[in-house]
């Protein structure tokens, strides 16, 4: 075995076995613990009275709007919006290589890519996050057919299956697909929050929290009026359905038409309804810890915010079934007739270039939104991730711009990697790589 490979094998492991305040050590930057960040629902109570804690029957207490930079969130996994090389990129892809170090790289070239709407997991190595989930997002260019839906749906679904296989209680999604791939982000945001609704009525048991992270303003007032509706305590599907089941609450006005739709048409009438019950602005102020660099570790008892989170390494440890290595996996036999959308896409034309993790190309600021990083919360001298600079769309420039509307991922993809590979020193393209390597981890398991 390769001295590399060995390197980050043993990093992987080594930090897997350490107990939380133990890892808070290894950070690179500030963090936000999990406590901080409070579920959709803490929002209306904060609202409205306090009311003494239950257990929550809510699935608006089991999901959190979170605006800023998902590298500083110290949850179970972090989900990154990859490309189909998995070696980094720009955007949020770019972000977390570069906070996560180059044991990310390692390992991520270990895995041999991954196919759009696929799902892949590895260690999150200096990031507060334990684990980093890489799924590879539609490319829409501002145009979505019922392929990109399927796919953006998909990256959901993988990523939570793949959640739930590994044992982990809490994740953070970023808004993928809606950066440089040009998915609208209205309609990648209904995508998104119904996907894990749905997933969460099924799975409410297996998971503590799912943080929808957003970075532009824009993407912050979409996720906030679509909660208020998708997870609007008021509106649980839990809460009418036992209240209907004690028999106290008249069926919703408009009854839930079981049409071959089935529970779209469902979601859509109750959607209806609550948006008649109104909007509610919600915030999300947190405020990092600082990295705990100091050996001596955090305070004992130290202010709330250095509270332990709920303990990921012993909740982890009991749940935790062991990570299981990325094996490369035999090429999934295509069923006949199957449906369109879950079609695998072409296997890549040309060699994917392992190219590290380039520097973002400047590209003009695309939104009011600056990066969320503080430089306050770095003047103790640590470094936080370079600044986000927005990708312009695919459409913006002139060498990526999509010579046809329907160019398949891969051709865009390819151009984009070449804009890379003007960036950065090519590595020897590996020619070697073809859809066979491609693995789906959580197909892997089911076997
Ligand atoms: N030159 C390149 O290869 C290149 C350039 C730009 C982006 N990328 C990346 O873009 C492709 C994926 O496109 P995409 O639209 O799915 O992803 P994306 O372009 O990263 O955008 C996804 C979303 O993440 C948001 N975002 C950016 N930084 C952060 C952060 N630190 N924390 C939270 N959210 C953040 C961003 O605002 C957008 O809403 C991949 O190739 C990936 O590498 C690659």
């Amino acid at each position: 075995m390769s001295k590399k490979k060995k390197e980050w094998r043993a990093e992987k492991e080594r930090l897997l076995s350490l107990g939380l305040e133990e890892r808070r050590k290894e950070y690179r930057g500030s963090y936000i613990t999990l406590d901080n960040i409070p579920t959709w629902r803490k929002h209306d109570k904060s609202a409205a009275k306090e009311e003494e804690e239950e257990p929550s029957v809510f699935l608006s207490d089991k999901v959190s709007l979170f605006k800023g930079d998902i590298t500083t969130l110290e949850v179970d996994a972090i989900v990154n919006a990859a490309n189909s090389s998995l070696l980094g990129g720009g955007g949020v892809d770019g972000c977390i290589h570069r906070a996560a170090g180059h044991f990310l790289y390692e390992e991520c070239l270990s895995l041999n890519g991954c196919d759009t709407g696929k799902a892949k997991i590895t260690c999150g190595y200096d990031l507060p996050a334990k684990y980093v989930i890489h799924t590879v997002g539609p490319i829409a260019r501002g145009n979505v057919g019922p392929s990109q839906k399927t796919d953006l749906e998909s990256c959901y679904k993988y990523s939570l299956e793949l959640l739930k296989e590994n044992g982990l209680r809490s994740v953070a999604f970023p808004c993928i697909s809606t950066g440089i791939y040009g998915f609208p982000n209205e309609p990648a945001a209904e995508i998104a929050l119904k996907t894990v609704r749905n997933w969460l009525k099924k799975n409410k048991a297996e998971i503590d929290r799912v943080i929808f992270c957003v970075f532009l303003e824009m993407d912050h007032k979409i996720y906030k009026d679509k909660m208020s509706r998708v997870f609007s305590a008021d509106n649980e599907v839990e809460k009418s359905e036992s209240a209907q089941e004690e028999g106290n609450t008249p069926p919703s006005k408009k009854s839930k038409s079981k049409s071959k739709d089935g529970e779209e048409d469902a979601d859509e009438e109750q959607e209806e309804e609550e948006e008649e019950e109104g909007k509610g602005e919600k915030e999300t102020e947190v405020t990092p810890v600082e990295n705990q660099k100091d050996p001596a570790g955090p305070e004992p008892g130290g202010s709330s915010e250095e509270k332990e989170t709920t303990d990921r390494g012993s909740a982890t440890e009991e749940k935790k079934k062991k990570v299981p290595e990325n094996q490369p996996e035999e090429q999934e036999e295509k069923k006949e007739g199957e449906k369109e959308g879950s079609e695998e896409p072409p296997a890549e034309t040309a060699p994917s270039l392992n190219t590290p993790s380039p520097k973002d190309p400047a590209a003009p600021e695309k939104e009011e939104d600056k990066n969320s990083v503080d430089p306050e919360k770095f003047k103790d001298g640590s470094q936080p991730p370079e600044p986000m600079e927005m990708e312009g769309d695919v459409g913006e420039s002139p060498s990526t711009e999509a010579k046809k509307t329907d160019t398949s991922n891969n051709d865009v993809e390819m151009e984009s990697q070449n804009l890379d590979s003007q960036e950065a020193e090519p590595v020897q393209a590996d020619s070697s790589q073809s859809k066979d390597d491609s693995v789906e981890q959580m197909d892997t398991r089911k076997e």
